[in-house]
Formats: structure tokens, sequence, C-alpha cells
């Protein structure tokens, strides 16, 4: 399942971070990719221990806490600093599948959930939609600024050539708690059938054991 996280960040945190990006330099993104995905990124990114990468990483994190839906659709464990990367034109990332295991910020996680949030708007360039291969085929993702998408790293996906213009986006990667996708959206289609028996039969029995089925089925998936 993919989620979308419309207006994740605000247009003001968009333009803090846009800020903090001009003043800052990049550098090529082959650096941070390993095995195949080596030979078909091209992109460019912000130095990782920059502390201009924290500060971003700061109003990141502090939209993500505010975002129930992030919350539910993710279950996370732990979630790698975001990384910044840019696309310039004839800039792309061929088709690749995510490492398994991802270290950053002083250590390594499981990476079951891979996050694009776009820090510009989709008119701002040519090409560069990220395209994932999924069993009703290939879904393309352009989104605009401040808004956000979470999909399985079990995927195949890559960014489409940048044509014109510049596309800028931050990464990231996110263990879960749950750690399977069908499992996930169990939960998650759960979770929003018991916010409508919240809103109309609260206290109810059915709401009740909705609750419990809830609680019971996460005890169940999750791991500690
Ligand atoms: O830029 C994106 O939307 C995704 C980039 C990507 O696939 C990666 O960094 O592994
Ligand atoms: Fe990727």
């Amino acid at each position: 399942m993919y989620t979308y996280i419309n207006e994740l960040l605000t247009a003001s945190e968009v333009d803090q971070i846009a800020g903090i990006v001009t003043k800052t330099t990049f550098v090529s993104g082959a650096a941070t990719a390993s095995g195949a995905a080596k030979n078909v990124k091209n992109n460019e990114q912000l130095q990782m221990n920059d502390t201009q990468l924290q500060n971003i990483n700061y109003i990141i994190q502090n939209a993500l806490v505010k975002s129930p839906l992030f919350r539910e659709a993710t279950f996370v464990r732990h979630i790698l600093p975001f990384m910044v990367s840019r696309y310039l034109p004839g800039m792309e990332y061929g088709w690749h599948v995510d490492s398994p295991l991802m270290s950053g910020g002083g250590g390594t996680i499981r990476a079951d959930l891979s996050t694009t949030i776009f820090l510009n708007d989709p008119a701002e360039y040519e090409g560069g939609e990220l395209e994932i291969e999924s069993d009703s085929g290939l879904q393309k993702f352009k989104l605009p600024k401040g808004h956000a998408i979470v999909y399985p790293t079990t995927k195949l996906h890559r960014v489409a050539p940048v044509t014109q213009g510049v596309r800028l986006v931050a990464v990231s990667w996110i263990q879960s708690f749950v750690k399977d996708t069908e499992k996930r959206d169990l939960l998650f289609q759960l979770k929003a059938l018991q916010e409508v028996l919240n809103q109309q039969q609260q206290g109810s029995q059915v709401h009740l054991s909705s609750q419990q089925l809830y609680s019971n089925l996460l005890r169940m998936f999750c791991e500690a």
C-alpha cells in the first residue's frame, strides 16, 4: 500500500528548508548508494553530517510526530535521518531496490518503508516522476510541494530523468514495528473502521469490540 501524506510540511516549513538548502553544498549522490544501486544513481545530495541537514531533520521530525496518518500507516520504530537530494537536468535514479539494511544517525535499521517528501512544485521541473512497480502496473508520483509518499521498501522503483528544471526531495527509510506490508495494511483498514465507529457509535459494544480486536491484532503482529 502507498500512503500519501498531504501537506505533511506547511508552505512555511518548506520555505525554511529551501532557505537552508540554498546555503549548503551538494555532493554526488553515488557516495551513499550501495551495491547495484550505485551504478544507476545519478543525483546530488546534501553532505550527510552537515549541521544544516540536522536543522532540516528537526523541521521534518516535528511535522511527522504531528501526523496521525504517518503513525497509523507506518508503526514507525526507527527512522533514519532524512537525506536531501537534488536532480538537475539529465539526472535520474535508475531502476533499483533499496538496501534491506541501512545505516545513518549512528545506527543500522531494517528498511521496511521508504519515504519521499517533495520539496518543490511539480511545475518547477519536467520528468522526475517517482515510478514504483506494483501488481496493478506502474505507479507514478509527482506530488505537490510539502506532500509525502510512503511505500514498501520491497518495491522496485526509479526516479525518471529530469529533463528541465530542478527536482528537490527529502528521502528516508523506516523500520516498522510491523514488518509485513499485508499486516500493516490490515491494521490500517481496521483503524479506519474504528474511526467510523468512534464517530457514529462511541461507547457501543461494537465500538469496544473493534478497539479490542485492533489492540490484540497489533499485539500479535508487533515485534518488540
Ligand atoms: O527521490 C526519490 O523520490 C526516491 C529516491 C530513491 O529511490 C532512493 O533514494 O533510494
Ligand atoms: Fe530508492
